[in-house]
């Protein structure tokens, strides 16, 4: 490799000649391709090629380090990096031999060319430490040692066990090891020395820096306790009385942990051989690294990525799909099944023809040569001339994130147009380095300002005005809030919430988008933050903080931006957006988040294929698919900008398959992705229920009747809103298994389209009090606050964070303009 990087070149300059290297020397020079340190490949390789770069691992850079050990000593041929052997010295040295010959072992290092011997300088090596921080972590273990091998490497520093004959603490540890084997005449050891030993080999099991280290030669977490404890057996069993000597001289310390750990892994190496291959081949087929690298044809195109960046009803998605219909062929890509119904109606009007394709429909539209699908239901095997990919932030979305990950990586298609906010241009930007595709971003401004309006409703809905969207974050308050505007006022309420649904949330919107109904005020959820084109004239929060399953907490400045941004649409009734709070007290932290920056995402998410979680499960036997699923999501490995996604819901639902037996693990895999409200139980026995029919090889029966009216009470309302949903979930089944063994999905659709509109019936007349489908298990923060005029709302969080903030605007002006 020529010596074009710093690092190479560094590196190539500092291994000159010493005998031993430290890890962190040893390391760098693997990393850097150094010929001198025995890397003949002469690639350069980033910390994530060999090591794990999941937070767990970080820093402690083991893999890389001992690769080359455990390949040569497991028998799977040398490495790339040329070395035939290498072993470990004492105290945190590393000796390399380099010679490639078996008669060799045990000889210290030799540099490939055989002779000359290396070392770094301290400042090379600090420098080097410091890179490799940067390049795998900054972790705490890694500086500590570093700073060990500072103290060690000078020549100066006088060890404990200096004033012995022999100092063992600079011995190649496979001598030590083999010295310790031949052992003949075991010396006996006193009571008191016996207990000293046993703490130091408590203090080596417990070390949380020689486990990190023993990853490197795939001894694992769960396996380091019974490695170190058949060791202390063998140690005891073997009496050296000169090692045992020196180790007793050294007590239970780091200098201990240093001596001992090398000949422990000679150890491992000899006497595990077993454990280490099972455990690294559980980590290989769990390596969720270098991601681009799974779309070989879209590799191998040369597409062009046009990034449409900018707030809020800025104009990104019109222009992107502007081009989107000019081409031949495309696809649209969107977050919600609403959206994607919305864009399949506009470009059909438009005359471009356009099929429908989300999980729970396919409306194929003879001749057409676009598609508009939700994210999830992209194909990677079509070839498009343009493909958009809509809301590109949600590339960080802890759930579904993965689904995005894939389009940009995986799309085949010439040129592919992303919308979002600027987040994740940064990461957009990586990402089209690593695949080598042509990077073009266009930057807009919102077509008008939003304004705030700094005098709020006073906490009083009578001030609630037409053209409102008054935002609430759970079912409950929305409901509460229908009723109380509609008790105080004049006005009528339309409502949007993730419940319904799109069907009705669709005709929730033209209804309130028509001037001539008489709905004119919308009550929504966050549900309306994406994408939607509606008529709101302002946007008012009636609170901003949310219930996130777990506890109730202030609602993301990037969600309130997004929400805000509804308010004044270009071609709108209102094109002018304004947006406030109910409470005069929420105004600060609204105020705060639409200042505030978008906020860089450093990590998106990945989530396995099917066929990546089926070579990991070859790697156990009778594991269930649930504990497959925790086990590799502990075990895998991605590179630094990724996450796996969350998948607690998915895990739910694999728990409960596992009561039905007779089901192959890819349809396991497929069922944990229908789209189920976990916490609803019965729309997971309705799940269960599909499964077991399945199971059976049954035809798949629905097994649920429509309502003959309206629902009259909430309780009836939520009914119909599972039943939806379990509809749903047929139509997706039947949508991802063979369409014979779900026959009903035709008469599926047929019944889901009129509980959406006995749903929308239901809705114009709503005028009770909202239920909890947890049935009363509230959380005690979400506990509403009486207020006279019989609406009830929640106590203001944002104030429990007020102390919290840095940011106390001055007296708030009559309005603020702000961009969302
Ligand atoms: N050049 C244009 N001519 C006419 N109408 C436009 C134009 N650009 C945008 N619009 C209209 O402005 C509205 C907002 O545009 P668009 O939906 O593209 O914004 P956006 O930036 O994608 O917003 P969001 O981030 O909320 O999705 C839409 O109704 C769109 O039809
Ligand atoms: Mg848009």
């Amino acid at each position: 490799m020529g010596g074009g990087s710093s690092l190479a070149g560094l590196l190539r300059r500092s291994c000159s000649s010493r005998r031993n290297l430290s890890w962190t020397r040893y390391y760098g020079s693997r990393a850097a391709g150094c010929g001198s340190c025995g890397d003949a490949s002469g690639e350069l390789l980033p910390f994530s090629d060999s090591g794990l770069c999941d937070a767990r691992f970080r820093g402690t850079a083991p893999f890389g380090m001992l690769e080359n050990v455990v390949r040569s000593s497991l028998g799977c041929g040398s490495s790339r990096f040329g070395m035939s052997r290498g072993s470990l010295c004492a105290r945190g040295f590393c000796s390399v031999n380099t010679s490639g010959n078996d008669a060799t072992r045990g000889m210290s290092i030799r540099n490939s060319d055989d002779q000359a011997e290396s070392t770094c300088s301290r400042d090379e090596s600090r420098c080097i430490s410091e890179i490799m921080g940067d390049v795998g972590g900054r972790d705490t273990d890694l500086r500590n040692r570093n700073a060990l091998f500072a103290e060690l490497d000078d020549p100066d520093h006088e060890s404990e066990g200096d004033g012995m004959d022999r100092n063992l603490g600079s011995c190649d540890p496979r001598e030590l090891y083999e010295e310790l084997c031949n052992t003949e005449e075991n010396a006996r050891l006193a009571h008191s020395d016996l207990l000293k030993l046993q703490d130091i080999f408590r203090c080596f099991a417990s070390s949380g820096w020689a486990s990190n280290q023993a990853l490197g030669i795939y001894i694992g977490k769960s396996f380091f306790p019974t490695a170190v404890h058949k060791f202390h057996e063998f140690f005891l069993q073997k009496s050296h009385a000169d090692i045992v000597t020196y180790l007793l001289s050294l007590g239970p310390s780091d200098e201990a942990l240093k001596f001992l750990f090398p000949i422990f892994v000679e150890h491992c190496l000899v006497m595990f051989p077993d454990e280490i291959k099972k455990f690294r081949s559980m980590i290989e087929s769990a390596d969720l690294t270098k991601p681009h690298t799974w779309f070989p044809f879209a590799r191998a195109m040369k597409r062009k990525i046009v990034y449409h960046c900018g707030p809020t009803n800025s104009g990104k998605t019109y222009n992107a799909l502007q081009r989107f219909m000019e081409a031949k062929n495309g696809v649209y890509c969107s977050p919600l099944r609403l959206l994607a119904m919305e864009v399949f109606d506009k470009v059909n009007s438009l005359g471009v023809y356009c099929s429908l394709l989300t999980g729970q429909e396919m409306k194929s539209v003879p001749f057409s040569n676009h598609v508009a699908c939700t994210v999830e239901m992209v194909s990677t095997n079509h070839l498009y001339e343009v493909a958009v990919i809509d809301e590109i932030q949600m590339m960080a979305d802890p759930y579904r994130g993965y689904a995005w990950t894939r389009a940009l990586l995986g799309l085949k298609a010439d040129e592919i147009h992303l919308c979002g906010d600027p987040s994740v241009l940064n990461m957009v930007r990586k990402i089209c380095a690593e695949t080598g595709d042509e990077l073009q971003e266009c930057h807009y401004e919102r077509f008008k300002p939003l304004v705030v309006e700094a005098k709020t409703l006073l906490g009083d809905l009578h001030n609630v005005r037409s053209g409102d969207c008054v935002v609430a974050f759970s079912r409950r308050e929305i409901f509460e809030v229908k009723l109380a505007i509609e008790k105080a006022t004049k006005h009528r309420c339309c409502v949007i919430y993730g419940a319904l649904p799109p069907e009705t949330r669709r005709q929730q919107a033209s209804l309130f988008n028509d001037p001539d109904s008489k709905y004119d005020v919308l009550v929504a959820s966050d549900a309306v933050g994406m994408g939607l084109n509606l008529n709101i004239r302002r946007v008012v929060f009636y609170s901003l903080s949310k219930y996130n399953g777990d506890k109730v907490e202030p609602v993301p400045a990037s969600q309130v931006k997004q929400i805000a941004g509804r308010a004044g649409r270009r071609g709108s009734r209102y094109p002018d957006g304004l947006t406030t709070t109910l409470q005069l007290e929420d105004l600060d932290y609204l105020i705060e988040c639409l200042k505030e920056p978008f906020e860089e995402v450093k990590k998106v998410g990945l989530f396995p294929f099917f066929e990546q979680v089926e070579l990991f499960a070859g790697q156990f036997a009778n594991v269930s698919f649930a504990k497959l699923l925790e086990r590799f999501g502990e075990s895998c490995h991605l590179d630094g900008s990724y996450f796996l996604c969350r998948h607690d819901h998915i895990k739910k639902v694999a728990n409960m398959l596992e009561k039905v037996p007779g089901l192959s693990m890819e349809d396991r895999f497929n069922f944990c992705f229908a789209p189920v409200n976990v916490r609803d139980p019965k729309a997971m026995y309705h799940l269960l229920r599909f499964a077991q029919a399945y199971s059976q090889a049954l035809p798949v029966s629905i097994a649920m009747g429509i309502p003959k009216g309206s629902a009259r009470n909430d309780t009836e309302l939520m009914d119909l809103e599972t039943r939806h949903q379990v509809l749903s979930m047929y139509m997706w089944l039947s949508y991802h298994f063979k369409r014979e063994n779900f026959p009903y999905a035709k008469k599926a659709e047929v019944m889901a389209s009129s509980i959406a509109e006995l749903l929308g019936e239901s809705l114009s007349k709503a005028n009770w009090k909202p239920e909890s489908r947890q049935g009363g298990r509230r959380k005690r923060e979400d506990k509403p606050q009486e207020k006279q005029d019989g609406y009830k709302r929640p106590q203001s969080l944002t104030r429990l964070f007020e102390n919290k903030r840095q940011f106390k605007p001055a007296a708030a002006p009559e309005t603020e303009i702000l961009s969302a």
